[in-house]
C-alpha cells in the first residue's frame, strides 16, 4: 500500500522547516570519540527526546553506564528508546539510529564551519551528522510528526532505539539490546528492524542493504626515553619510539590494500562466477569510486574487484600517530611515546575474537625483529562484527515497493563496507530481519570534511522511510 498522498505533499510542503530542524541537530557537537564533547552527547540526546516526545512518541532515556577513553572515566550517553502504538493487528517495526558524530574542525579542510548547517545553493546540506547519521534520523520524525500532527494513525507499531556511541563501538548497547529483546522488555514482540545509516553506492541508484562489515580498532603504543628528546642531541644515540613505529606500521598492509598480518585475508573464500556476477550487476563504475573520493585513485580499474574489495574483503587502514609531531614549523624533536592506530574492516567468518590472536602474534614476532630496547604493547580499543542477511523476505519486499513509489526506480542490493556493530546484535537477539535502508548517497563524504546530504534525498528520503512502513503495514498477517 502506498502511503497517502497527503503524507507526501505534507513533507514537501515542510521541506524548508524540516531542514531548519537538522540544522539545530548538527549545531550540537556530539562527538562520542573526543571526551571533551560528552556533555553535547547528552546534550543530543535530550534533544532527541524531547522532539520524538513532541510528536506523540512515548519516551525513555535510558543510562548504560561508564566507560574509559583515553584515561578518562566517562558516563556513557542515554540510549533513546521510543515507543508508539501496541496493535496486535500491526507489524511493529523497530528502527536504530545514533545521534553521535565524528570530530570535525574547520583546520581540518572543511570549506564551512562543519557544526553551521550550510544550504548550498546546489541544494546541498553540509555539515557534520547531516548525512550520517542525524539526517535518517530527522527522516523517521519528520514522517512521525505528519502523523502527529494531522491525527493519523501510523500503519505499524513502532519501536525506536536511537545511541549516542555508535562511532565508537556502540560501547554499551548490546546488553542493552539483549535485555530489552526479552519477553517484556521493550523490543518484545519487534517484527523487523529498519537501519538508516549507510548510503547509496553513487548518486543515482538508491540501494538496499544486506551486509556490513565489522570492525577492530587497535593502538600500537611504542615508548622509550622519560621525555621527548632533541634529536640532534640524542639522534643515533638512542632507539627512537617513532622509527620502530613507523617499522611496525609499514608490516601490516601493502599499498594494494592486501593485508600482510598472516591468515587474515586466507579467511574469506574465493567468489564464485554467480557471486561476481551479483557485483557487475550494480550501478557502480570505477570513476564513481573516483568521483567521491575526489581522485583517480582506485586500487583496479575493474568494478567488481573495487566492489569485492570493499563489500567482501576484509581491509586494513592506518589512521593516525598520536604523540607524533604534526604541526607546521620544523621541530626537531624525537617523541618520547606514540601510538600508532589501525582498523581492520571484517567479513564473515571474522570476528573481533578470532583475529586479535594473529594481530598480537604478527605485531610481536615484528617488533622482537627489530631488537629495540623500546617498550610495546598492542591495545584493543573496540570491536563488531560483520553481519550479511538474506534479501527473500517481507522487509526487504516492502523497503524495494517503497523505492519504487518514491524513486520509480529499482534499488540495488548491496553490501556496506562500513560498520553498525549493533546490527548483529538486533539479529541474534530479536531473530527478526534486519534491513538497511539508507537516505543519502555515495558522494556524501560521511566521516571526511565537508559532510552533507542533499537536500532531495532529505526529502525523497522522509516519503522513503514513511512509505516502507506503509509497505510493511499492508503486508498480511503478524
Ligand atoms: N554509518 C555507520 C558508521 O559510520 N559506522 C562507523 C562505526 C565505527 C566503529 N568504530 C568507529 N566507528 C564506521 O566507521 O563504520
Ligand atoms: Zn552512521
Ligand atoms: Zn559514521
Amino acid at each position: 500500500m502506498p502511503a497517502p498522498k497527503e503524507f507526501l505533499d505534507y513533507v514537501d510542503d515542510q521541506a524548508d522547516a524540516f531542514i531548519q530542524r537538522l540544522s539545530e541537530a548538527v549545531s550540537i557537537k556530539s562527538v562520542s570519540g573526543d571526551a571533551a564533547y560528552r556533555p553535547d552527547v547528552f546534550k543530543m540526546s535530550d534533544w532527541v527526546a524531547k522532539q520524538f516526545r513532541a510528536v506523540g512518541v512515548e519516551i525513555q532515556q535510558v543510562e548504560i553506564g561508564n566507560h574509559v577513553m583515553d584515561g578518562h572515566k566517562l558516563e556513557l550517553p542515554k540510549v533513546v528508546l521510543g515507543r508508539l502504538g501496541n496493535d496486535p493487528r500491526k507489524k511493529t517495526v523497530l528502527v536504530y539510529g545514533h545521534f553521535d558524530v565524528q570530530p570535525a574542525n574547520l583546520s581540518d579542510g572543511w570549506s564551512t564551519e562543519p557544526f553551521t548547517l550550510s544550504v548550498q545553493p546546489n541544494g546541498q546540506l553540509v555539515g557534520r551528522g547531516s548525512s550520517d547519521d542525524k539526517g535518517p534520523i530527522l527522516g523517521w520524525l519528520n514522517t512521525l510528526q505528519y502523523h502527529y500532527e494531522n491525527k493519523k494513525e501510523l500503519p505499524v507499531n513502532l519501536r525506536c532505539c536511537f545511541e549516542g556511541m555508535e562511532e565508537n563501538g556502540s560501547e554499551g548497547l548490546d546488553e542493552l539490546v539483549e535485555r530489552e529483546s526479552k519477553p517484556g522488555g521493550w523490543f518484545d514482540g519487534v517484527d523487523c528492524v529498519c537501519i538508516s545509516d549507510n548510503y547509496w553506492l553513487n548518486t543515482r541508484t538508491p540501494v538496499l542493504t544486506y551486509g556490513l562489515r565489522g570492525i577492530t580498532y587497535y593502538k600500537l603504543n611504542v615508548s622509550g626515553p622519560s621525555r621527548d628528546l632533541h634529536s640532534g642531541v640524542f639522534g643515533r644515540t638512542v632507539h627512537e619510539p617513532m622509527t620502530d613505529l613507523i617499522k611496525l606500521m609499514s608490516t601490516l598492509v601493502d599499498v594494494n590494500g592486501k593485508i600482510l598480518i598472516p591468515g587474515i585475508d586466507d579467511m574469506v573464500g574465493i567468489a564464485d562466477e554467480e557471486e561476481r556476477k551479483l557485483y557487475e550487476a550494480l550501478d557502480y563504475s570505477v570513476q564513481d569510486v573516483e568521483a567521491s573520493a575526489g581522485a583517480p585513485i582506485a586500487l583496479s580499474s575493474d568494478k567488481v574487484e573495487v566492489l569485492m574489495g570493499r563489500m567482501r574483503m576484509p581491509s586494513l587502514s592506518l589512521h593516525g600517530i598520536e604523540g607524533a609531531f604534526y604541526g607546521p614549523g620544523a621541530k626537531t624533536v624525537i617523541p618520547a611515546k606514540v601510538s600508532g592506530k589501525f582498523s581492520i574492516r571484517l567479513v564473515p567468518p571474522q570476528t573481533p575474537n578470532n583475529i586479535l590472536p594473529l594481530v598480537k602474534a604478527h605485531v610481536e614476532s615484528e617488533f622482537a625483529k627489530l631488537g629495540s630496547k623500546n617498550k610495546f604493547e598492542l591495545e584493543e580499543l573496540h570491536g563488531g562484527k560483520p553481519w550479511v542477511t538474506k534479501i527473500d523476505h517481507w522487509n526487504f519486499q516492502a523497503a524495494r515497493a517503497a523505492t519504487k513509489a518514491v524513486y520509480n526506480k529499482d534499488p540495488d542490493m548491496t553490501r556496506e563496507g562500513g560498520s553498525i556493530p549493533v546490527t548483529l546484535t538486533f539479529a541474534e537477539a530479536l531473530g527478526v530481519n534486519v534491513l538497511l535502508l539508507p537516505m543519502g548517497r555515495g558522494d556524501d563524504g560521511a566521516h571526511s570534511t565537508n559532510e552533507k546530504l542533499d537536500r532531495s534525498n532529505f526529502i525523497e528520503g522522509t516519503k522513503l522511510l514513511g512509505t516502507y512502513l506503509y509497505e510493511v503495514g499492508a503486508i498480511a498477517g503478524k
